[in-house]
């Protein structure tokens, strides 16, 4: 059996194995979507920043980022696909529950229900959802790139214990704001009698949205707080089939 100083570290063979498995074309595509994606998450805090400078209030201020929001947060969807085919290592579900949840959060609560846009915790999540996105993609544009700062390594790997927090809180209280809107209009219910005989009550799918934070979120978190054993303190996690 090889010693362990003909080998390298354990780590540093992992990270070539790993280098070498993503094709060039994986690497080119990778590092032009989170060039672009940084580009676009530091445009819309920009723009955040422009918008409070010059109202010195928040009142407005997701009208005027909504369609660079939209956009952005849709994009994020081609990630799940990025995991399906295998140029990522991350789980499609993990991605998949973190992508839908925000693509929900931006079309389907925040942008459907116009009475509660200028809530405080619109205004949270925003700010929370983009200093992450900035450190996340950034992040792995540097590390495509083989030049990681170590701040950046860093950030993206502690950031997150407080930001994911932060962000769930911003996201629940939002949805709660909007549960009396939901129930006055009826919006996105179906009621009976109707030709399709089926009833929806998008009232109570909130609150089962809600609810579903409680077993999603913590996979989330512990997630994350695996990757940063791994990362930062260099924790190899042995996979059970190995
Ligand atoms: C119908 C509606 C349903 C609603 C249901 C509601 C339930 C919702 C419950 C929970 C909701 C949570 C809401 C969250 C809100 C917020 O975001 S709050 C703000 C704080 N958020 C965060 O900090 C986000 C953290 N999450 C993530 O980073 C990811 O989304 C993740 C999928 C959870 C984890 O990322 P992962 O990729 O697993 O970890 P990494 O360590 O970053 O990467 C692993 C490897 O994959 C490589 N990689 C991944 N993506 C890329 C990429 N784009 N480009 C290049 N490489 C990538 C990465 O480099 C790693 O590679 P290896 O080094 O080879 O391992």
């Amino acid at each position: 059996m090889a010693s362990m100083e003909e080998d390298g570290s354990v780590e540093e063979k992992d990270n070539n194995n790993k280098k070498r498995t993503k094709s060039a074309i994986a690497v080119a595509w990778l590092t032009f979507y989170n060039i672009a994606m940084t580009a676009g998450w530091l445009v819309l805090a920009m723009a955040m920043m422009r918008f409070y400078l010059q109202k010195a209030t928040h009142k407005g201020l997701y009208k005027s980022i909504a369609r660079i929001l939209k956009f952005f947060q849709t994009v994020a969807l081609v990630e799940v696909g990025h995991c399906a085919i295998g140029i990522v290592r991350t789980s499609v579900i993990v991605t998949g529950v973190q992508v839908c949840s925000r693509i929900f959060m931006v079309w389907f609560i925040t942008n459907s229900i116009k009475q509660i846009q200028n809530e405080e915790s619109v205004i949270l999540f925003l700010v929370v959802w983009t200093l992450t996105e900035i450190t996340r993609y950034s992040f792995y544009t540097f590390n495509l790139l083989n030049h990681l700062p170590y701040f950046i390594k860093w950030a993206r790997y502690n950031m997150f214990i407080i930001m994911y927090p932060l962000g769930v809180a911003g996201e629940l209280l939002t949805i709660y704001a909007a549960l009396p809107f939901v129930r006055k209009t009826g919006m996105l219910s179906m009621r009976l009698p109707n030709k399709y005989n089926i009833s929806f009550d998008y009232y109570y799918f909130l609150i089962i949205v809600m609810l579903s934070y409680i077993p999603l979120f913590p996979q989330l978190f512990f997630h994350m707080l695996r990757q940063r054993r791994k990362v930062l303190l260099g924790e190899i996690i042995v996979e059970k089939d190995e």
